[in-house]
Parts: C-alpha cells; structure tokens; sequence
C-alpha cells in the first residue's frame, strides 16, 4: 500500500490571503501600517514563530521574547477566528485527492502550520475525511526542515512506499533529511529557482500528480 505525505500552505491550498488579513488586524490593532500579500507570502514556510520573527524583521524592530509573544498570540486569535474564508485549493487538487484515495493510495499531511487551523482548512473544503494523518507545527517540539514531522507522519502508515509532496525550500530540505522521494510543486511559495532544491519531480498542476506519483512509487 503506498502512501503520500502533502504538505499544506503553498502546496495543497494558497492560504496567504488569510495569513495576510489576520497580521494586518494584528497590526492595526496597534495602527501600525499593514504589510503587503507578496511581503506575507515570503514569510510563510517555517511556521508561525518564524513568521512573526519574520513580521518584527521586515519593521525592523529588535527581536524581544515578549513583544514575539504578544504578536504571536494576537495573530493567533484573528488567525483562528478564520483561517479559511479566502484560502483557495489549488486547481485540481480536490480530484486529485479524491482519486488517489479512491485508487488505494493512503494520505497524510506534515506542515509546520498548528493542527487546528490546519485541519479547519481541510474540513472547510470537505477534504479532511481522505486524510490518515495529520502533522502540524505544533504536533511535535521541533518543525520542518527538521525530519521528525515527517517521519511522524509516515509512521501512520504501514509498509510501502510513502513519498512527500510539497512546495518550498524548506519541504525540499525536510524529504532529504528524511530519505523520502519528493514532488515539488511549482506554483506555491518557493524562492529558490527549482532546479537548485533537490526533488525526484517537479509538477506545476495537480492533473499531472497521479502519474508522478505512480512512477515514484516503482522506482
Ligand atoms: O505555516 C507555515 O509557515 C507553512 O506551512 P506549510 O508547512 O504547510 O508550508
Ligand atoms: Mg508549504
């Protein structure tokens, strides 16, 4: 039985516009000015910590253990409140999970976003009934690039095959550490040129995933 592991933000659903809207309600609250989607979209990939980090960077205050926190929890509560209203599937995604599923493949998701929001998104567009298991940020004591995640969730499932599907440096970074094959999506988040992240196969639609996936599984 062979197994395929997604990560979310940039890979499964572009859930920046809501990341965006729930930092700049953060940000307002304080009637500091707001931070533009594409700004946003390069901060997503390492988790929420590192994106408030990341938030504090770009208007260039000092990091501070209790200002990180204030932040952090503020952009939690508008973050939880609606994590899904502008979040979108990426086209072809809902067939392609439901067809992997319906042909014997077992499914799970590793991303560095926290569980709640996470499988919020997923129910919000009837998907998280395909999923065996679900990692997020906060399921362990370390993230992604770190292989433990990953490892998490391929443990779920029983021998065979397990690939990883994702969109970034740091999901690149994580099938490497982890000894997995990896499906790098092209359309998320990434920064780096493609050819410079180490992938067994690039995919640019979800139509064309199936059939990557079957290779990568005999291969
Ligand atoms: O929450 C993030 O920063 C990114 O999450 P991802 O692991 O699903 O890309
Ligand atoms: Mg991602």
């Amino acid at each position: 039985m062979a197994a395929v592991i997604f990560d979310l933000d940039g890979t499964l659903v572009d859930s920046a516009p809501d990341i965006h809207a729930a930092l700049n309600l953060t940000l307002a609250e304080e009637a500091a000015p707001p931070l533009t989607l594409p700004q946003v979209v390069s901060f997503i990939g390492n988790g929420v910590p590192v994106l408030i980090e990341r938030v504090m960077r770009a208007r260039g205050e000092p990091a501070d253990a209790a200002r990180h926190k204030d932040l952090h929890d503020r952009f939690m509560r508008h973050y939880n409140a609606d994590p899904a209203t502008l979040t979108t599937l990426y086209p072809g995604v809902e067939a392609c999970l439901r067809g992997l599923s319906a042909s014997g493949w077992q499914i799970g998701l590793c991303t560095n976003k926290p569980q709640g929001p996470s499988r919020e998104i997923l129910g919000s567009f009837g998907l998280l009934e395909l999923f065996a298991v679900v990692i997020g940020g906060d399921s362990l004591s370390v993230k992604k690039p770190d292989p433990a995640p990953l490892r998490a969730a391929a443990a779920a499932f029983a021998a065979g095959p397990v690939l990883y599907v994702g969109d970034s440096e740091v999901d690149a970074a994580t099938a490497a550490a982890a000894g997995l094959p990896f499906a790098l999506f092209t359309e998320g988040y990434r920064k780096t040129p493609a050819q410079d992240l180490p992938h067994q196969a690039l995919f640019s639609h979800f139509d064309a995933l199936p059939a990557l996936l079957q290779g990568l599984a005999r291969s």
